[in-house]
Order: C-alpha cells, then structure tokens, then sequence
C-alpha cells in the first residue's frame, strides 16, 4: 500500500490545469520508457474539468496519442450515446478533438449494447478485455495502467463503489455491476478495488467544499468498507489533487507544506 501524497491548489479550476499538466507530462514519460501509456479515466465535474483543460493545455500534442490505451473506471448504464454516460462526456471534452487510435478507447459495454440490460454480463465482457489486455507482469488481471484517476463523491466513493455496498466488498473479480448506487443512475458498472490497486499510480481527485468532510474522512483511516476512497491507492503512487477548499478539514499535520 502506497501512503497518500497531497497536493493542494488554490481552487478547482487551477487544479484542473495542474492536473492536465501532470497527466500530460506522465504520459509523455511512459511513452518514452515504453512506446505505449495508459490511462483510466473517471467520470464527474472534477474528471470531465481535467479532460477539458487537458483539450485547451498548449502542450497536448506532446501526447501521442496514437499510442495511448483509454479505460475507464466505471460506467453508467446507459444506452450508448446517452449524455449521461461517461464515455459521451470525455468525448465532449477531449476524446472526439485528439486522434487516438479507436482500437485502443475500451468504453465500458453500453446498456443497448450484446448484453442487453445484464449489467453483471456487461461487466464480465469488461473484465475479459481487460484480462486479455494484461501482460505477464501485470497484476489482478488488468494491464498496469499508468494512471488511474478517480473523482472522489462526498460519500467517499470512488468509481462506482459506495460505502457498506457489494461493489466496495469485491475482493477477487475486477469489475462489477452495480445496482442500488446511490448517486443516479443507479445501475453502472465499476472496476473493484482489487483492479485499482493493480494500477502503477491511482490519482484521486477533489475538489470543493462538499469533498471537505469526504476528504478528511478518506484520509483519516476508516477502513475502504466505510470509505471507498481510503481504499483507492496504486502500485507506486497514491496521489491526492485537492483545492483549498475540498483540503478544508484535513488534519494540519497532513496539509503539505506550500499549496498553489
Ligand atoms: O460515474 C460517476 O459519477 C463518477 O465516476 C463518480 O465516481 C464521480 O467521479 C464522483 O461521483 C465525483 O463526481 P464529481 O467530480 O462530479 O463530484
């Protein structure tokens, strides 16, 4: 387990910019250690602001982005296309204005789509592209993503695990269907821990004073049952981006030295 590193920004929209900065630059690094990269992506205002000023950052097209594997992290189950789907949204923001490779953007399965309405079947189908995508080294039968963003709910959920619910309790299979979320809709799809965890770095994102309390209390210990976000954390990085005012409650012994 990799203890958590903060960084604070000074509000939501500079930890955007700073976080497109970061992600950019990590990529561009994997590329050039090892001719490929990839990415997990989340879904959210945090997630989607990220995509967004990654689309505007002048250094974008450092990224090749040809060569970068896309995934997510969880799925609503939606019909494709929906604008409530994750996916739609990165679209939006990033994914339709960079020329990546399609074989390489693994969306998670769409409601409409070979399994009807089964979200489990769905996230079966999931879990056998990620496995086939997992190398010799990998771990947990996922690949080793690069990166793994999550956006962090003010209950402490991260992808589609919400605290005391099956999902956050799923200690062998990497993905599952997810009924009963509580943040609509409430039939999705997730990676479990176990296939987070397999990641090399799991950046975790927050901001606003509604993350405050969700925060404080991820970092505070409380078990991943209680808080998801607690049990979020990578191979080798484990890496908080806040703003202020989501780092509002955080013990002073925890707040990094200089925030920007
Ligand atoms: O499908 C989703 O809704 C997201 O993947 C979810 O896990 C999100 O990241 C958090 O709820 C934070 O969302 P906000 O950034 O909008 O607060």
């Amino acid at each position: 387990m990799t203890a958590p590193q903060l960084v604070v920004h000074r509000d939501k929209e500079l930890m955007a910019l700073a976080a497109a900065a970061r992600l950019i630059t990590r990529i561009v690094d994997a590329q050039s250690a090892r001719g490929t990269a990839s990415v997990v992506l989340t879904g959210g205002r945090n997630g989607n602001a990220l995509l967004a000023a990654l689309a505007s950052s002048p250094a974008r097209d450092a990224v090749d982005w040809s060569r970068l594997d896309l995934w997510w992290g969880d799925e609503r189950f939606l019909p494709e296309g929906d604008p409530e789907r994750n996916v739609t949204q990165a679209r939006d923001e990033l994914l339709d204005a960079v020329p990546l490779d399609p074989a390489r953007v693994h969306a998670m399965p769409a409601s409409d789509g070979v399994d009807g309405d089964n979200a489990e079947a769905a996230a079966e189908r999931y879990a056998a592209e990620l496995a086939k995508a997992a190398g010799p080294g990998d771990h947990a039968g996922v690949p080793s993503f690069d990166v793994l963003l999550l956006g962090v709910g003010p209950d402490t959920h991260v992808a589609s695990l919400f605290p005391e619910l099956p999902g956050v309790r799923e200690t062998s299979r990497t993905v599952v269907g997810v009924r009963g979320a509580p943040k609509p809709p409430p039939v999705r799809v997730s990676l479990t821990l176990p296939a987070i965890r397999a990641a090399r770095e799991v950046w975790l994102l927050a901001a606003g004073e509604d993350k405050a309390e969700a925060v404080a209390l991820a970092l505070s210990g409380p078990g991943e049952i209680q808080a998801p976000a607690s049990g979020a954390y990578g191979q080798q990085r484990t890496l908080w981006l806040l703003d202020r005012a989501a780092a509002s409650k955080i013990p002073p012994e925890m707040y990094p030295p200089s925030s920007s």
